[in-house]
């Protein structure tokens, strides 16, 4: 694993998420620093994992290699305006894990110059298993590039982007995937209960078909529609959830979730 310096500016769900799947998988937390308006956060996470945290976000960036923004989207211009300075003084590699902010005002607000990777991981990388999607400018080179992929592979997997707009779609799909799953989940669990089930017998079947689906989708060679072929019998049980998922037109539903999402990351770069 790399010994490059990490600063997380920004300590919420996606960092946390991120710094946590590190730390699991090995990298030194002094090589770890976090920055942070709440200072309640940072010392949990200093507590949960030792890394070190910064007063501010100047502080942060001074002897990094890999400046993490982590801060939403919203916040993003006066948050990197203010570390111009900094981050001309240290001219790290800049990591943006923001939905919609673009390469070209990360840029413009940076001061210009450095190298910067646009990234879109998911929450699941606090286990291990997160996805990302990666796009970089011509100033990073072929070793920030690996750096940036080693970083993220020990969190999960990653898949470079030949389009900065391809991030929109990724945002749509892997970044906000992981909430479609849990709303299936919920509603699988209510289900469960409006059937009579206990509330935990509800929630451990549930989990435990969600995990057992996913590793079969992962771990085997068989697609997922052979995979639900062979769980409907003709004229069975299942037969007749799935033609009632098909008569609510559960695809086009799915695929208007997802337009909505990546026009939303779209939006929020229109914002900047
Ligand atoms: N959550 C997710 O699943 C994913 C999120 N993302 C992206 O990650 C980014 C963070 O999202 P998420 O972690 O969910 O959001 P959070 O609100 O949990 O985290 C953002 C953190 O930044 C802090 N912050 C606010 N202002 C500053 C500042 N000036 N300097 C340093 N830190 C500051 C916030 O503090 P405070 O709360 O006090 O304002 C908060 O702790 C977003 O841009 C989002 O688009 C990407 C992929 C997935
Ligand atoms: O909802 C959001 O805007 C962020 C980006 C992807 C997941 N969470």
């Amino acid at each position: 694993m790399t010994t490059a310096t990490l600063a997380f500016i920004g300590a919420g769900n996606m960092a946390g998420s991120i710094i946590g799947g590190l730390i699991s998988n090995g990298y030194d937390p002094e090589r770890i620093i976090a920055s942070d308006p709440g200072l309640e956060t940072l010392q949990l996470l200093k507590a949960r994992f030792g890394i070190k945290i910064a007063e501010n976000n100047s502080d942060a960036v001074r002897e990094a290699d890999v400046v993490i923004l982590a801060v939403k989207p919203q916040v993003m211009k006066p948050v990197v305006t203010e570390l111009a300075p900094a981050l001309q003084d240290a001219m790290p590699m800049l990591v943006s894990i923001a939905a919609g902010i673009t390469i070209d005002s990360l840029n413009d607000w940076s001061g210009g110059n450095l190298p910067i990777i646009r990234c879109m991981p998911n929450t699941p990388a606090l286990v291990g298993c997160g996805a990302s999607g990666l796009y970089a400018n011509p100033q990073v080179s072929e070793a920030q590039k690996t750096l940036a992929e080693t970083v993220m592979n020990a969190v999960g997997i990653s898949q470079w982007l030949d389009s900065e707009s391809a991030i929109d779609a990724v945002t749509a799909l892997s970044g906000s995937g992981p909430a479609y799953f849990f709303l299936l989940m919920e509603s699988m669990i209510n289900a469960g209960k409006q059937l009579g089930l206990p509330p935990e017998t509800a929630t451990a079947l549930t989990l435990q078909t969600a995990l057992g689906a996913a590793r079969m989708a992962t771990e085997g060679d068989v697609e997922a529609a052979e995979l639900r072929r062979r769980v409907t019998s003709p004229g069975g049980t299942t037969e007749q959830a799935i033609n009632t998922f098909e008569q609510g037109e559960f695809r086009t539903l799915v695929q208007s979730a997802l337009d909505a999402a990546e026009r939303r990351s779209r939006e929020l770069a229109k914002q900047d």
